[in-house]
């Protein structure tokens, strides 16, 4: 079931506002035009085999999420999509809109945006903030069909890669202190949603999209095999049955 399908969620049920599209249809406008066109798989295991359901990437500020999205996006061939670009686009940059509607709000909103994103028809990269399995309707969602990437690591290293926190207002005041917290409030969620766990500590992001490559090319998340003809009318030899 797509997370649409019955949720509640996609605005669809409104009345169309003049001159006004709903949150939901801006975002849904963003995402098809991003996921209309097709390219080449950089990774030809996925030339031959397409993927065929989002793929969304989870875990902690600093995983990697958004850098790996995009890497792992050329390397399948599909559209790679980042919920905190979208929110961007369509509320403005998100520190100012925690300042002035508080996270509960930001928190609905990025719901909304997972929800749209996942429901385009196209299989598409989607990375999450590392908030967004905070809320119940994106985990439902996030169980019924996408390979869900867990993007773990080591509380050192992610805050190497943060420096100062700037761009993410939940580690505002003491970053080290706040993210171990908010880590570890939030892992049993990310482990709840997880098709599987990649550890990053220690390795780059083009070896962290190879590694998710990997697993993708392992499961049954891509279309079966061309099956060939078991014989191509040219390659008849003489004699054979036709
Ligand atoms: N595997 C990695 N190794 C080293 N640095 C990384 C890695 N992945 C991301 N980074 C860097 O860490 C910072 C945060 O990455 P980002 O993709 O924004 O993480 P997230 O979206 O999970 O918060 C960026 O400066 C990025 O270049
Ligand atoms: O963990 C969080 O609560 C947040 C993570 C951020 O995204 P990244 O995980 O991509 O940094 C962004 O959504 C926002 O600042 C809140
Ligand atoms: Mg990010």
């Amino acid at each position: 079931m797509r997370p649409d399908d019955g949720q509640g969620t996609s605005g669809d049920h409104l009345a169309p506002v003049p001159h006004q599209a709903s949150t939901t249809d801006r975002v849904r406008s963003l995402v098809e035009a991003r996921t209309d066109s097709t390219q080449v798989p950089e990774d030809p295991r996925f030339a031959a085999r397409p993927i065929q359901v989002p793929v969304v990437l989870i875990g902690p500020m600093g995983s990697g999420k958004s850098t790996v999205g995009a890497k792992l996006g050329d390397l399948l061939g599909v559209a790679a999509l980042d919920t905190d670009h979208l929110f961007d686009e369509v509320h403005g940059p998100i520190p100012a809109y925690f300042a002035v509607h508080g996270e509960p709000a930001f928190r609905a909103a990025e719901s909304e945006i997972v929800l749209t994103a996942l429901s385009v028809a196209r299989p598409t990269v989607l990375s999450l903030g590392g908030g967004s399995v905070i809320s119940a309707t994106t985990r439902q969602a996030l169980r019924q069909g996408p390979a869900v990437s867990y993007l773990d690591v080591d509380e050192t290293e992610a805050l190497a890669r943060l420096g100062g926190g700037e761009g993410r207002p939940v580690l505002a005041g003491d970053p080290a202190r706040t993210w171990r917290r908010i880590r570890s409030e939030r892992e049993h969620l990310y482990r709840e949603v997880a098709t599987w766990t990649v550890t990053t500590t220690g390795l780059d992001a083009d070896q962290v999209a190879e590694r998710i490559a990997d697993l993708l090319a392992a499961q049954a998340v891509q279309a079966p095999p061309a099956v060939p003809d078991r014989q191509h009318p040219d390659d008849q030899h003489p004699g054979d049955a036709r």
